[in-house]
């Protein structure tokens, strides 16, 4: 999986977070450390419905960071790491030391440099990051993380975590992985959940130069970067 370009197609999100999460359970197997990143939206529920039923997971040696957060506070539900904690930490799979969160009592300048500092720390020696494995969402505007097409952030090639005060998807102060993180990581899946994808995933695979595609920008992790969606999409991708 690791190696190679994939789309996988379920009838329905239930099936897909299944396959979620065995890949979880594959790509984590006999590593006593394992670097993941979450991203929010509908995921979280796949994966806190999911996860604790999943036979043969072991998350004792799991890091979780964000790929992206809204600068709220834990307790607002616009929070992914709060909705996290609220969804899946209670199920007991993954304890609230095993996050990497980002201080939301900060300005978004300082919350992204916290979490820089914070990763760098799990990361020790790199250049960068490189997660095991990146969750990502897709935006129907061709966003992933808190990229959003035609944004200066996607230029940042000298920061691992940027701050974004004018996020076009509300709430507008977030902090986000950047691109040179995202093209190092080791697994990249996108998972991209709805009808509302296929379009944003036909214009970006067919025309890789049009400003919706996000995909331009993954050289790096393009040729590890798989698609798991809950409806047909490979009749609309090139791949
Ligand atoms: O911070 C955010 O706004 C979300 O995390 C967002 O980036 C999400 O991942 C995508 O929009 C896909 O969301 P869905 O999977 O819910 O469609």
């Amino acid at each position: 999986m690791s190696s190679s370009r994939q789309i996988r197609e379920f009838p329905s999100p239930a099936e897909l977070a299944l396959s979620l999460s065995q890949l979880l359970v594959h790509e984590s197997r006999g590593k006593s450390n394992f670097s993941l990143g979450l991203s929010g939206g509908s995921l979280v529920q796949l994966l806190s419905r999911e996860l604790p039923r999943t036979a043969g997971l072991n998350t004792e040696g799991w890091k979780v960071a964000m790929c992206d957060e809204r600068l709220v506070a834990f307790t607002d539900s616009e929070s992914t790491y709060g909705e996290y904690l609220r969804q899946l930490v209670p199920h007991g799979i993954l304890s609230e030391s095993q996050f990497i969160t980002i201080d939301p009592s900060l300005s978004v300048e300082d919350a992204a440099a916290d979490y820089t500092k914070k990763l760098r720390e799990i990361f020790p020696g790199n250049d960068l990051p490189t997660f095991d494995m990146l969750i990502l969402g897709l935006g129907p505007d061709g966003h992933t993380a808190s990229l959003f097409p035609g944004h200066p952030l996607l230029q940042v090639t000298d920061q691992i975590v940027a701050p974004i005060h004018d996020s076009p998807k509300p709430p507008p102060q977030r902090i986000t992985l950047t691109l040179p993180v995202i093209n190092a990581a080791k697994t990249v899946v996108f998972v991209a959940t709805g009808e509302s994808k296929a379009t944003v995933l036909k214009v970006s695979c067919l025309n890789s130069s049009t400003t919706l595609s996000f995909l331009k920008y993954l050289p790096g992790a393009w040729p590890r970067c798989s698609f798991i969606s809950s409806r047909k999409i490979s009749s609309v991708v090139a791949w």
